[in-house]
């Protein structure tokens, strides 16, 4: 069997895809999260058993799902690695890796699981989650692409995020050596006081001694306070400079990438950004002193007494053996709070943002109700951890003590055979506490380590290029100035989400320049996403479209996205005034531009009436409008940027009859300079159109 492996995931939703990767580099290949999470279709709620099967086919892969109604001869026949869909807990539904299958009853099956790691579990306890009893077995074949893993990537990607730094952390981690080292000073001065200065009655070694002693700590804390400005301004530049980059790229990654995910997890991404600037100032501050500790310590009791150094140098791998018993436990209860966390932060976003929805029906209480229980959910996880670190530091604690207790007898022998003198058993005693504090905080940093390194995964998977403008889109044949739009045609279009039946299949449709064309249908039948397809904001599978005879994957998104004007069925709407809202931008030139445009449409007339007309704050959300002034706003900010081809779903869904044809007015006279295509219910507003289809059984029938 090859070495197992086990991807860790990075959201509560990416089970599925952590346990496709981990095969996928299993066999030899290797992919990124957030292309396997498009390619599978996974959701906020996760991935389907579908989708996973589907992505994997995409991959070179045969993949073959089945429900298991014998055990027995699944563990006869089984192709591992396999992944098999799991409940747990709660009813969440997972998915892990079985690597192996037990040989005989002691034996245990080798579990490859993305939250935790590698487990081996008993029959029982697998079959105790496995109800549904499906399986997905998966094997390369000939189109299977073999890709070496870029191992040292991460490491490359550190160096990067670092390399500005460099000088402030080399300066900050000599100072911090130069502490350690005059650290030191204390114990000596103490073993020659008491061994030399006192009983000898040097006074003129007791004055430059304590003259010294004083400098000494007057240069270890003027040098403390610096290494500490250098490590804050490092901190203040390092975190200035990811931020910039990390929010740069964020607004660079497809629309469905926000789609798929939770606010709370795109939050918890920025916050990853604290968590990698911190690791850094371990490793260059605190890591680099306490491994000088540790190597000074051990050679200075050495020097004292090569025994006492023996014992001394104990307490390394006993911390080690201490360490691993809890590590694996500290780091599973860890991931259980950051989990839990995020999944309480974004029911708060969700639940404050539907605030009204849920005063409107008085659901006040069941919304508290469920928000304690994941408070509470999130508080049981931080106890556990607590409880854990604080049995840990009870038996780090009780080491520290047995081991100074050893040093301090064995001193005390040497002391009593004349061995050492009495200052030098205080200054061992003193360097040897240092010591074991030091080596403790080594076998914690493990934990640190860890947490950052799932933050830099995270953050590797951000950082690389080919995830950015995935909208699609890569030559621009058409150029902006000349792009005179004729026409758009669909020929035979399907789409289906990964993981789901067909939305809709083999439909055409043709839009020229000055037309009115409205799709109806009932809801649910694909309107709005046909809309996001020529956006480019979903792919499509099957079919063309063709904008003056171009394929419209083949057109740049941001050329693309400068064509097109967007009223969707809900309107976001910033806090800020209606003309920042307008133009989504705060050029001050162009406030007379918008204006002029509003008085010369007739819009004027909606927007004069508001308290600081087109100066309106209006709120978080646009609290202060109404929702036909949202539409407004919203058809408004469409129009305004002249786009060849506008797209409008549900447009005046919130508007009155006379505003409504008011509407239908404008676009009237618009017309002639654009192609306009529009989703609606409404049947009221189908004699404005000049061609109408309706989708019937998942296609397009013209109807007008
Ligand atoms: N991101 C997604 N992942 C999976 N399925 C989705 C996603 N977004 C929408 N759907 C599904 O696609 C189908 C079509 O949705 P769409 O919004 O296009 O409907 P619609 O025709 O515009 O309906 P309505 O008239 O209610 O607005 C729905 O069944 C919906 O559940």
């Amino acid at each position: 069997m090859k070495k197992p492996i086990i991807v860790q995931q990075q959201g509560t939703s990416d089970c599925g895809v952590a346990c496709l990767l981990s095969i996928l580099r299993y066999f030899g290949g290797n992919n990124k999260i957030e292309n396997l999470r498009q390619l599978s279709g996974t959701t906020l709620q996760g991935t389907s058993m579908l989708g996973l099967k589907q992505a994997s086919e995409k991959l070179g892969m045969d993949a073959e799902a089945y429900e298991i109604e014998d055990v027995d001869l699944f563990k006869m026949k089984a192709d591992l690695p396999c992944i098999i869909h799991l409940l747990m807990e709660g009813n969440m539904e997972h998915y892990v890796i079985c690597y192996k299958i037990p040989t005989s009853k002691s034996d245990f099956y080798l579990i490859g699981d993305p939250a935790f790691g590698f487990r081996e579990w008993t029959e029982e306890k697998i079959l105790s989650h496995w109800k549904s009893r499906v399986v997905l077995f998966l094997r390369p074949n000939k189109h299977f692409v073999y890709s070496p893993q870029t191992r040292f990537s991460k490491v490359i990607l550190m160096r990067n995020l670092i390399k500005n730094d460099i000088h402030l952390l080399i300066i900050a981690s000599v100072m911090g050596i130069i502490i350690a080292a005059l650290g030191m000073s204390t114990a000596i001065f103490t073993q020659n006081l008491l061994d030399h200065i006192l009983p000898e009655f040097q006074f003129k070694k007791l004055y430059l001694g304590l003259f010294l002693f004083v400098l000494i700590g007057l240069a270890k804390s003027g040098i403390g306070y610096l290494r500490g400005v250098f490590l804050i301004r490092q901190a203040r530049e390092f975190n200035i400079r990811i931020m910039d980059d990390f929010y740069g790229k964020l607004f660079q990654l497809p629309s469905d990438f926000f789609i798929s995910r939770k606010t709370g997890e795109i939050i918890t991404r920025i916050n990853d950004t604290r968590r990698i600037q911190e690791l850094i100032s371990y490793l260059f501050g605190s890591l680099i002193i306490d491994l000088l500790v540790v190597f000074t310590s051990v050679i200075f009791i050495f020097y004292y007494s090569s025994f006492i150094g023996f014992i001394s140098l104990f307490t390394v791998p006993l911390f080690i053996c201490l360490m691993s018993i809890f590590h694996r436990q500290i780091i599973d209860s860890q991931k259980e709070v950051m989990s839990s966390s995020a999944m309480a932060e974004s029911h708060f976003v969700d639940v404050i943002s539907g605030i009204h929805s849920i005063k409107a029906v008085n659901k006040e209480n069941f919304f508290i109700a469920r928000g304690k229980q994941f408070y509470q959910n999130f508080q049981n996880k931080v106890f556990n951890l607590g409880f854990i670190a604080n049995t840990f530091g009870l038996w780090s604690e009780f080491a520290s003590n047995i081991i100074i207790s050893i040093i301090l007898g064995f001193c005390s022998l040497a002391v009593l055979n004349n061995q050492i003198k009495l200052g030098e058993m205080m200054a061992i005693v003193a360097i040897g506490a240092n010591l074991i504090n030091a080596v403790s905080r080594l076998t914690n940093s493990n934990i640190r380590l860890q947490e950052a390194t799932i933050a830099l995964e995270r953050m590797h998977e951000f950082s690389s290029n080919d995830l950015m403008n995935t909208d699609g889109g890569k030559s621009n044949e058409l150029i902006s100035s000349e792009f005179k739009f004729e026409s758009l045609k669909i020929n035979n279009l399907s789409f289906r989400f990964s993981g789901r039946l067909e939305l809709f299949s083999h439909i055409n449709l043709e839009l020229k320049n000055g037309e009115l064309l409205i799709v109806l249908g009932e809801i649910g039948s694909g309107k709005s996403i046909l809309l996001q397809i020529l956006q480019k904001i979903y792919n499509y599978d099957s079919g063309s479209i063709l904008i003056d005879n171009k394929e419209l994957r083949q057109i740049d998104s941001i050329f693309w996205r400068n064509q097109i004007g967007i009223v969707g069925q809900e309107i976001k709407i910033f806090s800020s005034t209606i003309i920042e809202n307008i133009i989504l931008d705060d050029v001050l030139s162009e406030h007379e531009n918008v204006i002029k445009f509003c008085e010369y449409w007739g819009f004027d007339m909606f927007f004069k009436k508001l308290p600081n007309s087109y100066m309106t704050i209006v709120g978080e959300n646009g609290v202060q409008l109404s929702g036909g002034q949202k539409q407004l706003v919203g058809l408004v900010r469409a129009l305004y940027r002249r786009p060849k081809i506008l797209l409008l779903d549900e447009p005046t869904s919130s508007l009155d009859e006379k505003t409504e044809k008011f509407v239908f007015d404008v676009l009237g006279k618009l017309k002639s300079e654009m192609a306009i295509l529009m989703v609606t219910h409404r049947g009221s507003v189908i004699s404005n159109a000049d061609k109408i289809f309706e989708f019937k059984s998942k296609t397009l029938v013209q109807m007008k």
